[in-house]
Order: structure tokens, then C-alpha cells, then sequence
């Protein structure tokens, strides 16, 4: 049997830098990932692609307030603006991933399922702001904003700029997990849990209910990861490999560490709070939930890193 692997694509990763950010320059660097993606099919992979949605959500909220200040249109709720960034990613990896499937003579298809993930009502990350979304400001910029949208949490995100933060609570449940793994054991390539997941409570009746938050891909990758028994759980990201003293002269890649040691390194804060941290956490919960390998590289050294020539590799 094929071996299955989650595969989480960075939201920053298909924003390739401030000046690009158009719908068609994410079409490009969606179809660019695509091939690599392929790539590990073609080696014998069953694979559910995940994706972040940190950029995009960020920019259609900021749409609907800009929309509805200036012109008196509704609002759209936070909710609703994760939805729709699943379907519009989902809709550019679905099709990318077609194309080049056909480009390459393979007989598969690729469909993006709209995937509800359960959050708790009571998760203390709704009374603290912590997911970075939208676009990046300088210092200048966050302050004048902050100024006209009191209401706004901002951060410094890992030193890349100031960015809004919104509530990012812990996924519990994926609500279409059975069918995710139904379909990728038939052979379908999955995108699901785009944006880490529309977030739904459950309410007492049993009903699901959407919430406004912003579910980190990473923590709900791992989790279904988990959920689906994948073999492999790949964080495809800006990096090829993780590093410790990251951007600093003494800089050290890992190509391969234990789960011992890379908590080792989580307690020495290696890794950036809001940027790898939350990478390696995910990792760390996939092995301590019954996976036993994950890697984590850039989306060009995919293909090297399944063969063990790249990455950073993480065992039990
Ligand atoms: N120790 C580290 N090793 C490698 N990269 C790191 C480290 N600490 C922080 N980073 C940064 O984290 C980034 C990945 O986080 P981010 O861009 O938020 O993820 P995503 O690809 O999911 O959008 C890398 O591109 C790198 O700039
Ligand atoms: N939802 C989420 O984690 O998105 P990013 O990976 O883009 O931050």
C-alpha cells in the first residue's frame, strides 16, 4: 500500500513577497508547489494537502470593513471569511493539481473538500489574540492604525513587520476526518482543513455553529494527521530545513533529531513563537499522538526530502 502523508502548505508561502499578491501571483506559486507535490506522488504517496490561510483571511476581512465603511455594504464575519478562503484556495490547488496530473499521464484527481473543524466555546484563546493574519506594516504604519482601529490587536510577527492577530483556538475535532481518509485511501488526492478548518462548536442540541477565530493549519494538520493515521505528517514552508540559532552566525541546520531532542531545543527557544514554533509543536503532538515520522522543508526540496536527502527529519 502507498504510503499517506498530510502535507501543510504555509499561507506565506504562496505570497511570495509584499509586492506580489495578486490572485494570479498565488495561482503561479500554487502551481509551482503543485509540481513538487506530484513529484511524492509519483512515489507512491497518498497524500491530504492542508493549507494557511493567514495572508488571504486577513485581506478579504479587511475588504468587507473597508466595504462596509465606505459604501454601507454588510460586513462579512471572520467565519465566513476562513470559509471562503478554503474554497478559493482549495479551488487553485484542486486545479492545479489536475492539470499537472494530466500534464504528467497520471490517472488522478484532486478535490478540496469544505472541512469543519471543532473548537471548545470556553478556549481561553478567545479572550487573547494571537494568530497573525493579513497583510505586514512597518512600525509607523501599525501605530497609525492602531490609532484608528483601537479595537485592533497588533504584534511584531517574528520580526517580519506588525500584523493583526486574531483568536487562534485549539482544533479537537475534525468533522469530516472519516471522509477524508475514505477518499485518499480510494486514490483521491485530498485538500482539506484549508486555514487550519472552518472553526464550529458544538453547541448542547449537538448542532455545529461557526465561530470567529483563525485555526492555526499546523496544530490541525498534526491533528488529523493523527486522526487518519498518516504515516507522514510534511510541513512544507519558507525554509529548507530547521535550524537552530536561526539567522544568527553560529546557524545550525537539523537533517535529523529525536522528539527528546527537539524538546530539548523548544525549552532552549530555538524556534520563533508565531512562525516555527508553532511548526514544531504540531510535530511534537503528531509523534506523541501515534505518528512516527514528519519532516519539515520548502516546497522545491520536497522531492530530495522524502528520498532522506533533505529536510529536517523527525523521528519518535
Ligand atoms: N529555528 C528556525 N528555523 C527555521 N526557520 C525559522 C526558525 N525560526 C523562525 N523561522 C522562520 O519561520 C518561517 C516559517 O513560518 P511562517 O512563514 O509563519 O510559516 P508558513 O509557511 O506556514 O506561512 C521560516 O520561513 C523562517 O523564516
Ligand atoms: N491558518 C493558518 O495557520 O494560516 P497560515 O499558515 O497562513 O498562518
Amino acid at each position: 500500500m502507498s504510503r499517506l502523508a498530510v502535507i501543510a502548505i504555509g499561507g506565506n508561502s504562496l505570497i511570495r513577497d509584499n509586492s506580489r499578491q495578486t490572485v494570479e501571483d498565488q495561482y503561479d506559486a500554487v502551481c509551482e508547489t503543485a509540481k513538487h507535490i506530484v513529484g511524492m506522488i509519483e512515489q507512491e504517496y497518498d497524500v491530504v494537502i492542508t493549507h494557511g490561510n493567514g495572508p488571504q483571511v486577513g485581506f478579504i476581512l479587511r475588504r468587507s470593513e473597508i466595504a462596509s465603511e465606505a459604501a454601507g455594504m454588510h460586513s462579512v464575519p471572520l467565519v465566513a471569511c476562513g470559509a471562503d478562503t478554503q474554497g478559493a484556495l482549495g479551488y487553485q490547488i484542486q486545479q492545479a493539481m489536475d492539470n499537472e496530473f494530466k500534464k504528467r499521464g497520471l490517472d488522478k484527481t484532486a478535490v478540496a473538500l469544505v472541512t469543519q473543524v471543532v473548537v471548545a466555546a470556553d478556549d481561553p484563546a478567545f479572550a487573547k489574540p494571537t494568530k497573525p493574519i493579513g497583510s505586514f506594516y512597518t512600525q509607523e504604519q501599525a501605530a497609525k492604525i492602531q490609532s484608528a482601529h483601537p479595537d485592533w490587536v497588533m504584534v511584531n510577527d517574528s520580526g517580519r513587520g506588525y500584523r493583526r492577530v486574531v483568536a487562534s483556538p485549539r482544533p479537537r475535532e475534525i468533522v469530516e476526518k472519516n471522509v477524508i481518509h475514505k477518499l485518499v485511501r480510494e486514490g483521491y488526492c485530498m485538500i482539506a482543513v484549508g486555514g487550519g478548518g472552518i472553526p464550529v462548536i458544538r453547541q448542547q442540541d449537538g448542532s455545529f455553529k461557526g465561530v470567529d477565530a483563525v485555526i492555526d493549519k499546523d496544530f490541525a494538520s498534526s491533528l488529523l494527521a493523527a486522526e487518519i493515521q498518516a504515516d507522514e505528517l510534511i510541513i512544507s514552508t519558507g525554509v529548507p530545513k530547521v535550524y537552530l540559532n536561526y539567522g544568527k552566525p553560529d546557524e545550525q541546520a537539523l537533517d535529523q533529531v529525536t522528539l527528546a531532542e527537539l524538546k530539548e531545543y523548544v525549552q532552549q527557544n530555538h524556534f520563533a513563537p508565531g512562525s516555527m514554533l508553532p511548526k514544531i509543536e504540531a510535530v511534537i503532538r503528531f509523534l506523541e499522538n501515534g505518528g512516527r515520522k514528519a519532516i519539515i522543508t520548502n516546497p522545491e526540496s520536497l522531492k530530495e526530502a522524502i528520498a532522506g536527502k533533505t529536510g529536517t527529519h523527525i523521528f519518535k
